[in-house]
């Protein structure tokens, strides 16, 4: 982060944690040569939901890339991260230098879609460092994300724009979920990266 960027940097929750929207930070040249690359180069992948006690395959897709190849298991199917590739680690700097936090992994997830969403959850994992910061940077088609909160079901509302940094840090995972909402006002792709913080 830098002095001339830290004025446009908002906490968009009102209480119970840290989500700072940084706005966009990629260029449109950046945005279409890293959403390009990505789409061809990441080994995307179905991904599994439990949902009432069945497995079911998502049509969105995701893929796990670290500094290293450690196993991690995800709706009970155990898989090992795959290596950072040049792309990812460029993306990593600008965000580790935009955001002041440093970073070892990153789940990336394609939507084809609007049709496709991620239901409420919290990224409380038990690998994930408690209360580490997660950096979720946004390419391609715009999409609204949503906060509740876990007691007082409080909503509040972000689009996430192309090329933009959302910074979740401090309670924000233990007091709120956050969402992103199917909608069929989009039908043209979106990649996110989140960038976390394992315990290896
Ligand atoms: O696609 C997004 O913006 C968020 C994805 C997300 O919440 C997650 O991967 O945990
Ligand atoms: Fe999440």
């Amino acid at each position: 982060m830098d002095l001339f960027s830290a004025e446009k940097i908002i906490n968009i929750l009102p209480f119970g944690g840290i989500t700072n929207y940084h706005g966009i930070i990629l260029n449109k040249t950046q945005c279409d040569f890293y959403y390009n690359t990505l789409m061809q180069n990441i080994k995307w992948e179905n991904d599994r939901a439990i949902i009432f006690g069945k497995t079911i395959i998502t049509k969105r897709k995701v893929a796990w890339y670290a500094e290293s190849p450690f196993s991690y298991t995800y709706s009970k199917v155990t898989k090992t991260a795959n290596i950072f590739n040049k792309e990812l680690l460029e993306l990593k700097s600008i965000v580790e230098k935009e955001s002041g936090e440093i970073y070892n992994s990153c789940l990336l997830n394609l939507y084809h879609s609007g049709d496709e969403g991620m239901a409420y959850h919290s990224d409380g994992e038990k690998m994930l460092k408690k209360n580490g910061a997660i950096a979720s940077l946004s390419l391609g088609a715009e999409r609204k994300f949503s906060f509740k909160h876990k007691e007082n079901k409080q909503r509040v509302d972000i689009l996430l724009e192309r090329g933009s940094l959302l910074v979740m840090k401090d309670k924000t995972q233990t007091n709120w979920l956050h969402r992103l909402p199917p909608t069929k006002k989009v039908n043209s792709p979106r990649i996110n990266l989140t960038f976390r913080t394992i315990e290896l």
